[in-house]
C-alpha cells in the first residue's frame, strides 16, 4: 500500500520482453497495480491476452491471472504512465553495439526521451537493465534536465539476476536484492516494493549507484569466467585422459568454489553473458583499468574456442570431408528451458558447419520459430528422429531432457553413420556405445 493514499502501489514497467514480462507479472503477484509499456505491437498484443512473448515456464499462467484480475495491463502509450506510477522500472534491452564491444544504450535513451517530458511530479525511476557503470548518473542528468519535475525525479538502480527458464521463480524469490540508491526515501520505497521476498528472507544489499551497476556486470563476468575456467580444464582433460565432469563434481564440493556454472560444454551463449562480458571489458578500457580487459579477454577467447572445437571434432569424425555429409544438430536454444536463440552456441556451430558445405538439419523442442528467423538457410525437422535421418554425425548442443531420453538403438536405425558428439556431456555414454554408436564428448575420455 502507498502510505499517502492507502491504495496499492502503482508500478510502471518499461520494456516487457524477458526481463520486463517477468518483472511486470511479478509486481502484480506482489499485489501492486501494474502497467507495462512495450513498443513492439506483436508482444503487446500477446501480453494483453495474458500470454508471454517468449517461452518461459510458469510465466503464461501468472500473466493471465493478473491480466484477468485487472491488476496488470500493457500499453504502448507513455501518456498512460505519465505521473501515474509510484515507481518506474526501466527494463529495456542493452544489446552489444553493432561493430563494437560496448553496450548499445539506445533503448535506455529512448525511454528517457519518451518518459521525461511526462513527469511533472516527484517520483522514483529505477533502472533494472544491465548497464555499464556510470550510466545511471547520465540517465539522472537527462531526467533532471528534461522532466518538468526536474530534480524531483530520483534515480535508483536495482539490477536483476534472473535466469531464463527460471525467470518466474527468480523474480518472485530472488537470491538477493541490490538497491543502488541515493536517499533513505528511495531505499524505503524499494523495501516496500520488495516487501514479500524480503519477508521470505531475500538478503538486501544497499549501496551507491556505481556499486549496483558493477555488481551486475561483475556477477555475469564471474559466471562467464567460471564457465570458461571449466572449459579450459576440459581442454586439459582431453589432453590427459581425465574426465571433466568428475573434475567439476570434485571441485564443486569445495564450498569456496561451488558446483554452479561448472558444466563444461559448448561455452556460454544467450542474450546476456557474452554481451555483458564484452561491455564490461569495454567500460574497463574507458576507465583505464586495462588489467581487467587482459583477465577477461581470455575468458571470451576460451568461449569462442569451444564452438570452433566442436566444428573441428565434427570434421574429424566425418573423415575430414564436409562435402555431401549430413549433420544433425539437436538443439537451437542457447540453453535448455528457453526459446531464446540469441548468441546460441548451437546455432553458431550449425551455421559454421553449413558454411563448410555440409547439409545441416536442426531440431529444437521450443526454439524452432526463433531459429528459423535468424538462420533461415538451415534445414529444420519436426522431431529429433526426423532430423537424424541419413545423418553422418549427430551433434547434441542444447541439453533438453528429451535428448537425454532418446533411445540410441531407435536413432541408430535412422542414421547413415552412428557418430554422436555430445557437446553438453549429458547423454548416457554407455547406452549410446552399447547401441553401436561412436560416442565422443569433449572433456571426457
Ligand atoms: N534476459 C534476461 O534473462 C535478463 C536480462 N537482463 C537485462 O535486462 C535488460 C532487458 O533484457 P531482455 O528482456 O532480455 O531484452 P529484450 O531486448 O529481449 O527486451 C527489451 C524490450 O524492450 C522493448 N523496448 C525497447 N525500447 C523501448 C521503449 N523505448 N519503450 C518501451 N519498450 C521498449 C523492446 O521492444 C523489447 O520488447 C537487458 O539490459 C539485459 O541485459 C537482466 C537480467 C536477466
Ligand atoms: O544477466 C542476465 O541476463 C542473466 O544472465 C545469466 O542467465 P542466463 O543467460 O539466463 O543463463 P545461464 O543459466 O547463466 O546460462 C548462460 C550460458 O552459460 C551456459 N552454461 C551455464 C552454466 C554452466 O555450468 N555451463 C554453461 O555452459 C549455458 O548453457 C548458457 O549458454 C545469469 O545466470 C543470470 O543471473 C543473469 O541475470
Amino acid at each position: 500500500m502507498s502510505e499517502a493514499t492507502s491504495r496499492p502501489l502503482r508500478i510502471a514497467v518499461i520494456g516487457t520482453n524477458y526481463l520486463g514480462a517477468n518483472t511486470a507479472a511479478g509486481m502484480a503477484e506482489f499485489g501492486f497495480d501494474v502497467i507495462g509499456v512495450e513498443i513492439d505491437e506483436h508482444r503487446l498484443k500477446l501480453l494483453n491476452d495474458g500470454k508471454a512473448p517468449l517461452y518461459e515456464p510458469g510465466l503464461d499462467p501468472l500473466l493471465k491471472k493478473h491480466v484477468d484480475s485487472g491488476r496488470l495491463r500493457f500499453t504502448k502509450d507513455y501518456r498512460e504512465i505519465g505521473d501515474w506510477a509510484d515507481v518506474y522500472f526501466i527494463c529495456v534491452g542493452t544489446p552489444q553495439l553493432e561493430g563494437s564491444e560496448a553496450a548499445d544504450l539506445a533503448q535506455v535513451n529512448s525511454v528517457v526521451d519518451m518518459l521525461a517530458p511526462l513527469l511533472t511530479k516527484p517520483t522514483l525511476v529505477v533502472g533494472r537493465s544491465t548497464v555499464p557503470v556510470g550510466t545511471s548518473k547520465k540517465v539522472e542528468s537527462r531526467f533532471h534536465a528534461e522532466a518538468p519535475a526536474g530534480t524531483g525525479v530520483e534515480i535508483a538502480w536495482q539490477p536483476e539476476f534472473l535466469r531464463e527458464a527460471h525467470g518466474v521463480d527468480d523474480t518472485l524469490h530472488p537470491d538477493r536484492l541490490v538497491f543502488g540508491v541515493q536517499s533513505g526515501a528511495a531505499e524505503a520505497r524499494l523495501r516496500e516494493v520488495f516487501a514479500t521476498p524480503i519477508s521470505e528472507g531475500s538478503p538486501v544489499v544497499v549501496c551507491n549507484l556505481p556499486t549496483a551497476e558493477l555488481v551486475k556486470g561483475g556477477a555475469n563476468a564471474f559466471l562467464a569466467t567460471k564457465i570458461s575456467f571449466i572449459n579450459a580444464l576440459a581442454e586439459m582433460a582431453d589432453a590427459s585422459g581425465a574426465d571433466v565432469t568428475q573434475l567439476a563434481d570434485a571441485l564443486g564440493y569445495d564450498k569456496r568454489i561451488g558446483r554452479g556454472a561448472l558444466n563444461a560444454g559448448p561455452g556460454y551463449g544467450g542474450g546476456c553473458l557474452p554481451k555483458d562480458l564484452r561491455a564490461f571489458m569495454h567500460r574497463a578500457g574507458e576507465l583505464g583499468v586495462e588489467e581487467v580487459i587482459t583477465l577477461l579477454r581470455e575468458v571470451d577467447d576460451i568461449n569462442q574456442r569451444r564452438r570452433a572445437g566442436i566444428v573441428d571434432l565434427t570434421h574429424e569424425m566425418l573423415g575430414g570431408d564436409w562435402v555431401g555429409k549430413n549433420v544433425t544438430v539437436l538443439g537451437a536454444a542457447f540453453k535448455a528451458g528457453t526459446d531464446d536463440v540469441r548468441d546460441s552456441p548451437a546455432l553458431d556451430v550449425a551455421g559454421r558447419i553449413q558454411l563448410h558445405g555440409a547439409n545441416v538439419t536442426v531440431y529444437d523442442p521450443e526454439a524452432m520459430e526463433n531459429a528459423r528467423r535468424v538462420r533461415p538457410t538451415l534445414r529444420y525437422a519436426p522431431t529429433a528422429l526426423e532430423a537424424s535421418r541419413d545423418a553422418h554425425a549427430v551433434l547434441h548442443l542444447t541439453e533438453w531432457p528429451e535428448f537425454r531420453e532418446l533411445d540410441p538403438a531407435t536413432l541408430r536405425g535412422f542414421v547413415n553413420n552412428p557418430v554422436v558428439i555430445d557437446a553438453r556431456l549429458n547423454l548416457n555414454a554407455d547406452a549410446w556405445r552399447a547401441a553401436g554408436w561412436i560416442y565422443r564428448a569433449p572433456g571426457k575420455p
